[in-house]
């Protein structure tokens, strides 16, 4: 088994990707109850590269994020991640209630030592990225759902651009390129709202040269927002598919027409 994850501090350009996933297989469990998620996932981002997995329900793509973020081990198969720690971001905002939201996109940056004033500072930043500018003294429970997910977005932002004790200015940290993991983080949202911050974090990603690998059920989200569409096989998860997207109403109807293809072959098997 070979696993590898990067710091950066330990920067890998070898073979030039933000992340490298080959032959991964995650089992939970032995024995009679174990439950294979993912079995030979070969997945790559490149650095900036905007990629949307899409797949059914309990095909692996949450693990495959675990794995990512280093939440998870791999039972086999490598994982190269080469760039800033990944921040995560999730359907639920998880905010401090009792924070602001400057402070709550200023924590990342306070647990990995940077300095009062650069922190306030890149936090302002980056609500004006997200245009919460303004909004920063606001309590979560003061903002609507969407301007929570805004704030999530600001602090993911912030924790991908740091590691443990570095400081300095809003950007990667020591050169690294940022990743952005996002398991589907609009799906609570209502459509409009959906729709808004759908256009939001292209306009971020575009801004910032973030690698994003954003998890979705909805293939008409997956192909308006990824340059890059791959489709996971019912469990065990496996790459079935991989199409570059043109953002066009016959592109969501072709893997439309594969996922329920996918999803039929695994109800009869
Ligand atoms: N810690 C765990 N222990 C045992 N089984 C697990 C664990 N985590 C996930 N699984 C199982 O692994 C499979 C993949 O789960 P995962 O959450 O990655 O799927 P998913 O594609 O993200 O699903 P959804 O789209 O419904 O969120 C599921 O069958 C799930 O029950």
């Amino acid at each position: 088994m070979t696993v590898t994850l990067t710091d950066a501090a330990d920067i890998d350009a070898r073979d030039g990707q933000a992340v490298s996933v080959s032959k991964l297989v995650k089992q939970f469990g032995h024995g009679p109850e174990a439950v294979l998620a993912l079995d030979g996932v070969d997945l790559t981002v490149a650095p900036g590269e905007f990629v949307c997995l899409l797949g059914a329900s309990g095909c692996g793509k949450t693990t495959l994020l675990n794995l990512l973020a280093r939440l998870e081990e791999p039972t086999s198969g490598s994982v190269t991640v080469n760039t800033a720690r990944p921040a995560v971001m999730f359907q639920e905002p998880a905010l401090m209630p009792w924070l602001t939201a400057r402070r709550n996109v200023e924590l990342p940056l306070r647990l990995a030592g940077v300095k009062a004033a650069a922190r306030r500072e890149q936090a302002l930043e980056l609500l004006e990225l997200v245009r919460l500018g303004g909004q920063g003294d606001k309590r979560p429970h003061e903002l609507s759902g969407g301007m929570r997910q805004r704030v999530a977005l600001a602090r993911a932002l912030a924790s991908a651009g740091h590691s443990p004790g570095s400081d300095g200015a809003v950007g990667p940290e020591g050169g690294a390129h940022r990743l952005l993991l996002m398991d589907e983080p609009f799906g609570a949202l209502d459509a409009i709202t959906r729709d808004v911050l759908q256009a939001e974090l292209v306009r971020v990603w575009q801004a910032t040269a973030t690698s994003v690998l954003f998890v979705t059920h909805d293939v008409r989200e997956a192909v308006r927002l990824a340059q890059r569409v791959v489709l996971l096989s019912s469990r065990p998860g496996r790459v079935v598919q991989e199409w570059a997207s043109d953002g066009s109403e016959r592109l969501v109807e072709e893997i439309t027409d594969r996922l329920r293809e996918v999803i039929s072959s695994h109800a009869g098997s």
